[in-house]
């Protein structure tokens, strides 16, 4: 099992210094580096690790400032992937000669200054660098990567020839916007000035012993302006060196303090915790729930890992006399106050549906924020929709119970929509997936993870919320109720297919473009492979399907103005007739004699709208 990030105590040092020089209240507090005793990781945003080492920093579009100290990266040499793309941090670059694996750098859209560091010069495995819209100087080192495949340094200061072993790289995609490089690729010819200028002396033959005098007194005024400069720089850097060891000293001391302070905070805060003593780390309970019992029980009950997801890990955890909970690690959260947190808190558990899955506690401290939710025996509608298709073991999934499943979903996105009691927010689910809603020991459905619109960073939220992705949301990023229909008709189209969309698809297995294939099954007519075997034998419940179809259709609209309202969906919906699943059809989904002509019920016209 992969040990916890940065539980080598020097990649960790590495990453707090990198902390405290940022000054960011989002790193402050997702950087956190308590380990909990949970069995998992500590909560490290774009820090990526391997046997817990840090092998990755992505650090992309967080206003970070401030500058990174030389030796920042000496101790991390597992790093293999750095990226500090479009942030603003200045400064000198780092040295990267200890980060020998060094594949990728980005330190693209900063204000880096100063030249090119020739450290990099020795990184043999790097593959792409990208140092491109910063303020660097001087001219490019001489790099004989044999690995090199991407280089920009477009929109610096750069100056002089490119080197030789970087010509191949394209001019206006590696090197525009540096007004003195000069050489191939570049339009300008390195030689042209010196060129220009010994033409002209040439020209001129009768001045030229009168131009030899005045080159020698130019050249003598030129040395003694230099030995004066000389002189000047060394006492400079005389002085320069007895502030910066003046200022280094103060900084030991600092360090030093910051060390201990973080160490302290490390072993108190979790001693706090495992006593259950912590005032601001307290589990509170959202309301009546008749199911008490404190942090330290949850502690040290025995925990399940669930699986991770886009915001955070879940577990299982089994309390006291039986219960089972969920907890939630909420990670990549908005800067939120702790006041903040429960407000938003408060208005989630405010939201009461019998399709909701309901919040029962929170946890929140600096370092830790947690959401429990009551653990739902039957498990997700992906699991059930697609786990153990064609083997044995493999239980039927009827109509019946996906009808169920859509009219509890269209019901639950309903209630959100009309957001009753608080009017001040629309709360759209944004990230609706069949993992995503549950089904309790009475096969009740239970949508969960709604709400989260309020609680993530938005740039976080644009990457990874909603599995499925409408047009508009690709280009906008932004979640709205027109988003969920959409998802809620990928929704309906996975119940009906059975097909496994393409953003849910496990590593190794293909998944489909649901709306885009429907759309051209029911255009070019072969709407027999539409529907699930599974539920496709079950032939009374065809008109069912196809009007279900139907509804799926309009939410998939390309533009969100024509697709329904949830409201209208429950409408339609509550008007196909249920169907009880007949006995004898359970065992026609593993029937090698039903090809899909055979279930060729539903001809195109039908589901077209042309009844
Ligand atoms: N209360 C619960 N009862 C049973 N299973 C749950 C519960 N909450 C979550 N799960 C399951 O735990 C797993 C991890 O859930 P999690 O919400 O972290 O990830 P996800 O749903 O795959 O992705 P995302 O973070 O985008 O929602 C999922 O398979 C989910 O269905």
């Amino acid at each position: 099992e992969e040990p916890p990030i940065g539980s080598q105590g020097e990649d960790r040092e590495a990453l707090l210094a990198l902390k405290s020089e940022f000054n960011n209240s989002f790193l402050d507090d997702n950087w956190t580096s308590l380990i909990w005793n949970m069995n998992n990781t500590p909560n490290w945003y774009g820090i990526q690790c391997l046997n817990g080492r840090v092998t990755g920093i992505l650090l992309e579009n967080m206003s970070l400032t401030g500058e990174i100290k030389a030796d920042a990266l000496v101790n991390l040499i597992e790093l293999s992937i750095l990226s500090f793309k479009n942030n603003s941090i200045s400064g000198n670059l780092m040295d990267f000669s200890k980060n020998q694996k060094l594949r990728e750098i980005d330190l693209s859209g900063n204000q880096f200054d100063g030249s090119i560091s020739t450290s990099l010069l020795s990184l043999n495995l790097l593959e792409s660098l990208q140092l491109q819209d910063n303020r660097l100087t001087g001219s490019i080192p001489d790099f004989h990567l044999p690995n090199l495949r991407k280089f920009n340094v477009s929109n610096n200061d750069l100056s002089g020839p490119i080197p030789n072993a970087l010509q191949s790289f394209n001019y206006n995609s590696s090197y525009e916007g540096n007004k003195d490089l000069c050489g191939p690729p570049s339009p300008t010819d390195c030689d042209s000035t010196n060129t220009e200028a010994s033409k002209a002396n040439n020209s001129n033959g009768s001045t030229s012993r009168f131009a030899a005098i005045l080159i020698v007194v130019d050249v003598v005024g030129l040395i003694v302006i230099f030995f004066l400069f000389i002189v000047y720089c060394k006492k400079s850097r005389r002085l320069k060196k007895q502030m910066e060891r003046l200022e280094r000293l103060n900084l030991v001391v600092k360090e030093e303090e910051k060390k201990d302070e973080t160490q302290i905070e490390i072993t108190e805060e979790r001693s706090r915790i495992i006593q259950g003593e912590q005032e601001k780390g307290k589990l509170t309970f959202m309301d009546d729930h008749e199911m008490q019992f404190e942090l330290a029980d949850l502690l040290k009950a025995s925990a399940d890992g669930l699986g991770k997801g886009n915001f955070g890990s879940c577990y299982k955890a089994v309390v006291n006399d039986g219960l089972a909970v969920v907890v939630k690690r909420l990670r990549d959260l908005k800067p939120l106050s702790s006041d903040e947190f429960v407000k938003q808190l408060i208005l989630i558990a405010d939201l009461k549906h019998p399709n909701l899955l309901p919040l029962l506690a929170y946890y929140y401290s600096n370092d830790e924020k947690l959401l429990m939710n009551r653990f739902a025996l039957n498990g997700n509608v992906y699991n059930r929709l697609h786990g153990g298709k064609g083997t044995k073991d493999r239980i039927p999934f009827r109509w019946s119970s996906r009808l169920a499943v859509a009219r509890g979903v269209a019901r639950a996105l309903e209630y959100l929509h009309l957001n009753h009691k608080s009017q001040t927010i629309v709360v759209p689910h944004g990230n609706l997936k069949s993992s995503n809603v549950l089904l309790d020991e009475n096969n009740m459905v239970l949508v969960s993870d709604y709400g989260f619109t309020l609680l993530v960073a938005p740039p976080l939220a644009a990457q990874r919320m909603t599995s499925y992705k409408s047009p508009e949301y690709q280009t906008y990023k932004k979640v709205s109720r027109k988003s969920d229909v959409w998802s809620y008709g990928c929704l309906l189209l996975e119940l009906l297919t059975g097909r496994i969309p393409i953003n849910s698809a496990p590593q190794g297995i293909n998944g489909v473009e649901l709306c885009s294939w429907v759309h051209r099954a029911v255009r070019e007519e072969w709407t027999a492979e539409i529907f699930d075997v599974e539920i496709s034998v079950q032939r009374v419940a065809n008109n069912g399907m196809v009007r279900l179809l139907q509804i799926a259709l309009k939410c998939c609209d390309k533009s969100p103005e024509k697709r329904p309202e949830m409201s209208e969906v429950v409408r339609e919906i509550d008007n196909i007739k249920v169907v009880a699943n007949s006995e004898d059809e359970e065992d026609f989904s593993m029937d090698p004699s039903l090809t899909d002509d055979s279930i060729s019920a539903t001809p195109s016209l039908v589901i077209s709208g042309e009844e």
